[in-house]
């Protein structure tokens, strides 16, 4: 289980929404596609301008007050079959009607559960432990998402403090954020990388048969549009080293600097995943990925 936190901006209200769901492990993923016979997001027969398209149309549904969407008729068959998978990624219902021409497929939101009493929607919620609470406290107190003034007012702590003061300089999280330029420098650098070193061009495609690369769009959507994301997904789809990378990778596209902040309970994990990632990304560690191991984090128990 992987849960996404989007820091900003910080709200009380934490809203737990339909989360994509890429439980499909890589064996019965196969099975699934070979059954239906359905078009994949991978279907040759459905243009990739298309399938992308079709999911910003299913985003918008989503977030609307609508109650149903309908496709225009002149879809084709692979076109419907991809609505229809991507409306069940995405915690939808899908249908067509009508024959021949007139063949349409529409979309529907499954009904909200309404308490009887208060009439109120009866979103599921969770919370955290006390402990989990007062370790996020921690973390957040200490590096604020927003932290640039914060982190900066840290680090210019007057005299007697100067030892604090360096740690702090030190510290990944208080890292100034990357400019426009230099966000480009990066992207056009990784993109190198990845075309030069035979490698690296490797891991690429290993990383894009992952069963989580296909929930790509659909998370970095969301997590734009909710600001607390669970993602459940068998064990190696690939939640822990590819949704961060997705994100940073949709942010640079954007052009736009963000931190990302990924939880490990304990050292190894935590050093292996940072080690793992900036590999995948051709660097090394500290460059654009680094750790943090915090005495105070780990000597508690997770
Ligand atoms: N250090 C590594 N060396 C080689 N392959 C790795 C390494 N770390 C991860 N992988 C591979 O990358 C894929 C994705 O792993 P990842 O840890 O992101 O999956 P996950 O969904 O987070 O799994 P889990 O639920 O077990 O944490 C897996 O196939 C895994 O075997």
């Amino acid at each position: 289980m992987c849960i996404i936190f989007r820091l900003e901006p910080i709200t009380k209200k934490l809203k737990e929404m339909a989360p994509p769901n890429p439980t499909v492990a890589p064996s019965s993923f196969k099975k699934k596609k070979q059954k239906k016979g359905a078009a994949t997001e991978q279907n040759p027969s459905v243009a990739e301008a298309t399938r992308i398209r079709i999911s910003r149309i299913l985003q918008e549904f989503r977030t609307s007050d609508n109650e149903v969407y309908t496709f225009e008729e002149n879809l084709t068959n692979f076109e419907r079959a991809a609505v229809h998978m991507l409306c069940k990624k995405m915690g939808m219902r899908s249908k067509s009607s009508g024959r021949g021409d007139q063949r349409r497929i529409s979309v529907y939101k499954f009904k909200k559960n309404v308490d009887t009493r208060t009439g109120k929607e009866d979103l599921t919620s969770f919370t955290f432990s006390n402990e989990a609470k007062e370790v996020l406290q921690d973390l957040f107190t200490r590096y604020p998402p927003n932290d640039c003034d914060v982190g900066e007012e840290m680090m210019g702590e007057p005299s007697g403090k100067t030892d604090k003061a360096q740690k702090k300089k030190d510290d990944t999280f208080c890292k100034p954020l990357l400019n426009r330029a230099e966000i480009a420098k990066k992207v056009e650098s990784l993109a190198t990388r990845v075309e030069k070193a035979p490698n690296l061009r490797q891991i690429t495609e290993v990383r894009s048969r992952l069963p989580i690369a296909s929930f790509r769009d659909v998370i970095t959507s969301t997590i734009e549009s909710h600001q607390v994301v669970l993602i459940s997904g068998e064990t190696g789809c690939g939640k822990t080293t590819q949704v961060p990378q997705y994100l940073l990778d949709y942010m640079w596209g954007k052009g736009e600097a963000c931190k990302i902040v990924c939880t490990q309970p304990r050292r190894i994990s935590a050093t292996s995943v940072a080690e793992r990632i900036s590999s995948e990304r051709g660097e090394n560690v500290g460059d654009s990925v680094g750790y943090k191991r915090s005495r105070a984090f780990f000597q508690r128990k997770s």
